[in-house]
């Protein structure tokens, strides 16, 4: 089999649908079951179309969406794509509809220790997308950036034929897709990033177009907090896998630092705001909060913090960053912290 004759996908939001939902539109002989729940599901159950929005227009693609467990039955690969929070619940939900299919999670937090009790061992990979999806409205996914997504074993036992496969399939998005034995490592260099781009949040700041550009806000809270990282992950023992273009975390603080050169803070203005203008990212943490709901600060900002704690050492950045986004999540209309209120509150916590 060169790639997978049907394809689930758990999860099918905003991730997941696209995923999802180009794989159905480049490879129509792919049966692909979307499995949603909420407005979202009921309007794909209705039409049966996923609406993708993106640099291509409007594409309306033809799908079979279900809230069913029993319906991913018989699937050679399922994308996982919940939140991380929910991932127990739902592979647990899911566990015996599962089968012999291959297991992609494509979620941030660091899944596999939760999967691992429910998927086979020779089945199970996981990943981390640098794409950027939000749910528009029920129904209408769109893609905001369509970066690389790095796909990895999460064991020893997964074959050189199941990585294909899965390489194969997700490829058929059309969205870029790398393999990486040393996935953790990819993982990790993904979640220092986004702990920077959920502190941006606090202050619904676009991150890329704004946050970095703001002095203060990146000196104060974007780079401190990218370093606290890295010394808890160095304590801690965990490698980061580099990774390309500016997904890679040390190029990306390299390019931070460059912006405090005399004159450099005016030209990157001026080049990243004509000829390279950056993404505008809806970072899924802002689309929580947006939508009342849980976000998973606890697995991006908090797992740094739970890696302080192993070592007995302290994050009290990475923790500010989860309080905040908790105080943020406990009220329903949501009013964000201005830019300088987050800096000067970090400038406080960092005790300078
Ligand atoms: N959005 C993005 O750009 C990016 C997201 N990611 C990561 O990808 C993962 C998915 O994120 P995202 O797509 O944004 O999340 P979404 O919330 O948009 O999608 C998850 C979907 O799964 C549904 N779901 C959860 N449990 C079940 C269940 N038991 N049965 C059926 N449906 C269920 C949710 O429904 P409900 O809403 O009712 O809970 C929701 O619609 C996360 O780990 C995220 O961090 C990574 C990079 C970028
Ligand atoms: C960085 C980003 C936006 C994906 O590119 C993301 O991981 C998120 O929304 O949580």
């Amino acid at each position: 089999m060169t790639v997978a004759k049907k394809v689930s996908v758990i999860g099918a939001g905003a991730i997941g649908a696209m995923f999802g939902g180009l794989i159905k539109h480049h490879q129509p002989e792919t049966e692909v079951v979307l499995i949603a729940r909420g407005d979202h599901g009921r309007e794909m159950q209705q039409r049966g179309i996923v609406s993708l929005r993106g640099s291509w227009g409007q594409r309306d693609v033809p799908i079979t969406a279900s809230s069913d467990p029993a319906a991913v039955a018989g699937s050679d690969l399922i994308l996982f794509t919940v939140k991380t929070q929910d991932t127990v619940a739902t592979a647990t939900q899911f566990a015996d509809w599962i089968g012999d299919a291959i297991v992609v999670s494509l979620q941030n937090g660091i899944n596999q220790h939760l999967l691992a009790p429910i998927v086979r061992e020779e089945n199970l990979l996981v990943g981390m997308t640098a794409t950027n999806m939000s749910i528009d409205q029920p129904g209408v996914v769109t893609c905001n950036r369509s970066g690389v997504s790095v796909i990895g074993p999460a064991s020893k036992r997964v074959t050189g034929a199941t990585l294909d496969l899965a390489n194969r399939t997700l490829a058929a998005s059309q969205l870029p897709i790398e393999i990486s034995d040393r996935i953790l490592g990819a993982q990790y260099n993904k979640l220092l990033l986004n702990t920077m781009g959920y502190a941006s949040v606090l202050s619904a700041t676009d991150f890329l177009r704004e946050g970095i550009l703001d002095r203060d806000w990146r000196n104060q809270v974007a780079l401190p907090i990218l370093d606290e990282g890295l010394r808890v992950l160095a304590a801690a023992n965990r490698s980061i896998e580099r990774v390309g273009g500016m997904s890679d975390v040390f190029r990306f603080r390299r390019m931070l630092r460059t912006f405090n050169l005399p004159g450099f803070q005016v030209l990157v203005r001026n080049v990243l705001r004509g000829p390279l203008r950056l993404p505008s990212l809806k970072y899924s943490v802002y689309q929580d909060l947006m939508r009342n709901r849980p976000t998973e600060i606890d697995y991006v900002n908090g797992e740094v913090v739970r890696l302080a704690n192993e070592c007995h050492i302290d994050a009290p950045l990475n923790a500010e960053v989860v309080r905040l986004v908790h105080e943020l999540e406990s009220v329903d209309d949501v009013t964000f912290f201005s830019r300088r209120e987050i800096t000067e509150r970090f400038r406080t916590v960092a005790g300078c």
